[in-house]
């Protein structure tokens, strides 16, 4: 069976992927393949540069994350332009991989961790969709803490995506992330025994 786990910025969804992956689910993890095709050589990479200029990129050619970032959660024109070159690539290795899992080990839960699964409306694509929440005051704090962003920074991150009580609103499952990291644990544990996954 397969899950699409999404939910907020700095809502927790790599905490909740990390349980699920300690109890034997198999992980697919959008931002990591994000990651993959910014990097040097890949033909993704040279139509970002193509579109944004060579100012987004460091000496060594390497990204330079923080540059596009302050360019595109600023301004959603830039932002969709840079969805639309980026997103038809790593839905497209998101699919392989899914595929190749199923294939491989069908017993196995896989785990599809997309953060915009609503905002690129790929929902369908899951038999259920689990959503991660947190409070949005609780979510701007975490992400100012762990990206060190000022409020301002952080509130048009949030800003650039769907709001989470909406999220939580559409979720098959919901994961409230907001106590302590055990008792997001034993939601975890309860979810793995209702659906009698070994
Ligand atoms: C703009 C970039 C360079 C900023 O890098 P940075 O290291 O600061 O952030 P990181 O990649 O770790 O992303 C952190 C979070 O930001 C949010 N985010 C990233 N890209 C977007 C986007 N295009 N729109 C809305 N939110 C986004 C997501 O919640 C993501 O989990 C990077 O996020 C990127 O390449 N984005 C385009 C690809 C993308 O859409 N990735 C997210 C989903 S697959
Ligand atoms: N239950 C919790 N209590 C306190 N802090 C937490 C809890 N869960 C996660 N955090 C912290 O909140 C921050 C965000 O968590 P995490 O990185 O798992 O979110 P995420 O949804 O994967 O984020 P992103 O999509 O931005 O990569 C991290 O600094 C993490 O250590």
């Amino acid at each position: 069976m397969n899950i699409g786990l999404t939910g907020g910025i700095a809502t927790g969804k790599s905490t909740v992927s990390a349980l699920l992956v300690a109890k034997g689910a198999l992980l697919i993890d959008a931002d990591a393949i994000a990651r993959e095709v910014m990097l040097p050589g890949h033909p993704v990479l040279a139509a970002v540069i193509q579109h944004f200029g060579q100012a987004i990129v460091n000496n060594d050619g390497t990204l330079h994350r923080k540059k596009l970032a302050d360019i595109v959660f600023g301004d959603p024109v830039q932002r969709q332009a840079l969805n639309d070159i980026t997103h038809p690539a790593i839905r497209e290795e998101m699919r392989l991989r899914m595929e190749a899992y199923e294939r491989e080990q069908p017993d196995k839960l896989v785990l599809a961790d997309i953060p915009l699964m609503y905002e690129s409306g790929l929902e369908n694509l899951y038999e259920e969709i689990m959503v991660v929440y947190v409070p949005r005051d609780v979510q701007l704090r975490r992400l100012m803490l762990r990206d060190g962003l000022t409020e301002e920074q952080a509130e048009l991150r949030l800003s650039a995506q769907m709001d989470i009580e909406q999220k939580k609103s559409l979720a098959d499952i919901v994961i409230d992330n907001s106590g302590t990291q055990a008792k997001t644990k034993r939601q975890i544990d309860q979810f793995w025994q209702r659906k009698g996954l070994a």
